[in-house]
């Protein structure tokens, strides 16, 4: 079943520029997927496309079979969770719980359940010792979780988490796959938009990439990282392994650590580097 659905959408802001066109794709539920692209390809756009806080100037975007445009912005983003960019765009609370909470509580949640549901999401983000903090007392990676927690807090079936990897060190990127895997588990569709390629490669089977306000290519992560053109075309770089794969001219399509060892092993065999 398809979750989130766009037809042919374009859409421009209100001072006339277009940021995106012809924009066809589609997101089944549970589905885990990387959007990337250079900057100001479109990628944010889109998300807001997605979630109701734009709305297409023409063609059509469905959710849950549902176009947007017959829809308010809280009815979509009930269904459509969008973790913005920046953490301060999203908090306004002074104490993490009471963020966490907002959501859930507008939605008419009391009692057990709203606490249930703060401690579970603030749990699934890894920042369930800080509900008494005041976000702003957090560094800027921790108010990303905060930000996340507050959104996974609203139950949606759909995730978009915007360069949730910016400013992350090694720990907090796992932390955010660990997140991803936990909601795909609960059957929700997470789509993130990121610029870390190594990321995409680790946690992505689908990798849609866009450049100049379009979808250039919508394919397997080997798919998209060996296509010269695609890459050239949405200025993206190899990850650094198949990047090294290709400077040593190791056979296959290599994408991470396993693959590049058994490349150059075989190849070693072969008597290429003996
Ligand atoms: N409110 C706005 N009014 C006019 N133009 C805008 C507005 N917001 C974004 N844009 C423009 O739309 C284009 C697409 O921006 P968008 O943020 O969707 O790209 P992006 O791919 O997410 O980029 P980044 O990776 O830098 O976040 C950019 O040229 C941007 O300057």
């Amino acid at each position: 079943m398809s979750i989130i659905t766009l037809e042919d959408v374009t859409f421009s802001y209100p001072n006339g520029f277009t940021a995106v066109e012809n924009l066809s794709l589609s997101f089944a539920a549970g589905e885990s997927v990387a959007l990337v692209g250079q900057n100001g390809a479109g990628k944010t756009s889109t998300a807001k496309l997605m979630n109701g806080l734009l709305r297409p100037s023409s063609g059509r975007v469905l959710v849950k079979d549902v176009d947007t445009a017959s829809s308010t912005t809280a009815q979509v983003s009930r269904s459509v969770g969008y973790v913005f960019q920046n953490p301060d765009d999203q908090i306004f609370h002074n104490d993490v719980y009471g963020e966490i909470e907002f959501g859930p509580k507008t939605l008419g949640m009391t009692g057990s359940e709203l606490e249930e549901t703060v401690y579970a999401a603030a749990e699934i983000a890894g920042i369930a010792g800080d509900l008494d903090e005041n976000p702003y007392n957090l560094p800027f990676s921790t108010r990303k979780f905060v930000a996340i927690a507050s959104t996974i807090a609203m139950n949606c079936d759909a995730f978009i988490l915007d360069e949730p990897t910016a400013g992350q060190d090694l720990a907090g990127m796992k932390t955010i796959a660990r997140i991803m895997q936990s909601l795909q588990a609960r059957g929700k569709t997470v789509i993130t938009i990121t610029h870390d390629m190594q990321f995409v490669v680790d946690n992505f089977e689908r990798v849609v990439v866009m450049a100049n306000k379009r979808v250039i290519a919508d394919a397997s992560a080997r798919d998209v990282f060996w296509n010269d053109a695609v890459l050239e075309e949405a200025m993206l770089t190899q990850p650094h392994l198949s990047d090294l794969a290709r400077s040593l001219g190791l056979p296959g399509s290599v994408l991470d650590l396993d693959e590049f060892t058994s490349a150059y092993l075989d190849t070693d065999r072969e008597g290429t580097y003996a």
